[in-house]
């Protein structure tokens, strides 16, 4: 018997596990896969975040999700077209999408909503552990995917960042500590994310960024951060440290207008002329 402590990542991946199963009794890998093939053209997600930061400007991706483990609902007026548009008009780079159900009140029907109603690149917020939700994620639409490297050994993340490389898609390789890093510099991908928020505990430091930055930019990989970032001086904090690309979530949705709430942490007075 096993006695990992069922942190709230592998209990996630553990439903995910039964998700996918459940989905191959309606759809089989061969059908996905042909679904991911006809799929409407991807926009170019690491290209967007690198025309923001060619241009001087904050690359944002900017999430659309109704609620997560860690705070519990975060928005009840949640429309997904509405928010992707304020986005849009807001200066966001690219959307991010949780499509979980069970944690995270998710739906792909919102990634799907989202992206049809802008004009933005959308990664599907989710957690793949099978070839087989990478399909998915194209036939949706997605333009990116996350893979997470405390959620898969070596060999899968080089294996599904080809598969979506083939499909089409970008793949933002998230890493918390030095030691995934390590493994993710190993996966042959411009992006690399640190999330702040470590998945077994919820605990959210801004410092797992600012500790791996000049590992990830010798690397010359993409660095966005995740997580956590709330204020004016986290915002500022990262630009000190050369960090540019941000994927925010809370901040936003709690926000009456998360378009607005957007202009206020990156683009007020306060942070003009900041990059
Ligand atoms: O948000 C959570 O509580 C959470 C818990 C467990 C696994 C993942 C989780 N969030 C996914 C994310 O990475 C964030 O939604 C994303 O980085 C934005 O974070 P924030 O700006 O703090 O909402």
């Amino acid at each position: 018997m096993s006695t990992e402590v069922p942190t709230i990542l592998r209990k996630i991946l553990q439903r995910k596990r039964e998700e996918i199963a459940s989905a191959q009794q309606t759809q089989s890998v061969q059908q996905m896969r042909e679904l991911a093939e006809q799929s409407i053209a991807s926009r170019g997600f690491v290209a967007a975040l690198q025309t923001k930061l060619d241009a001087g400007l904050p690359a944002i991706i900017a999430e659309i999700k109704k609620a997560s483990p860690s705070k519990g609902v975060l928005r009840t007026d949640f429309i997904p077209a509405e928010i992707a548009q304020s986005y849009q008009q807001a200066g966001a780079a690219c959307l991010s999408v949780l499509t979980d159900r069970d944690f995270f009140q998710g739906q792909d029907a919102y990634l799907q909503a989202a992206r049809a109603a802008c004009d933005l690149p959308v990664i599907r917020k989710d957690f793949l552990i099978d070839e087989y939700q990478i399909y998915q994620a194209r036939a949706l639409g997605a333009d990116a995917i996350l893979l997470i490297v405390a959620a898969l050994d070596l060999p899968q993340l080089q294996d599904f960042s080809l598969l979506a490389q083939e499909l089409g898609l970008d793949v933002l390789v998230e890493v918390h500590n030095a030691q995934e890093l390590d493994v993710a510099l190993q996966v042959p991908n411009p992006m690399v994310g640190i999330n702040n928020r470590n998945l077994h505990t919820f605990e959210v430091s801004l410092q797992h960024t600012l500790d791996l930055v000049a590992s990830v930019q010798a690397a010359g990989r993409l660095l966005v951060t995740e997580s956590g970032i709330l204020t004016h001086a986290d915002v500022q904090l990262m630009r000190n440290h050369s960090v540019h690309a941000f994927l925010v979530g809370e901040a936003f949705m709690r926000a009456p207008d998360p378009g607005l709430a957007l202009q206020d942490l990156f683009f007020s007075p306060a942070q003009q002329g900041a990059h």
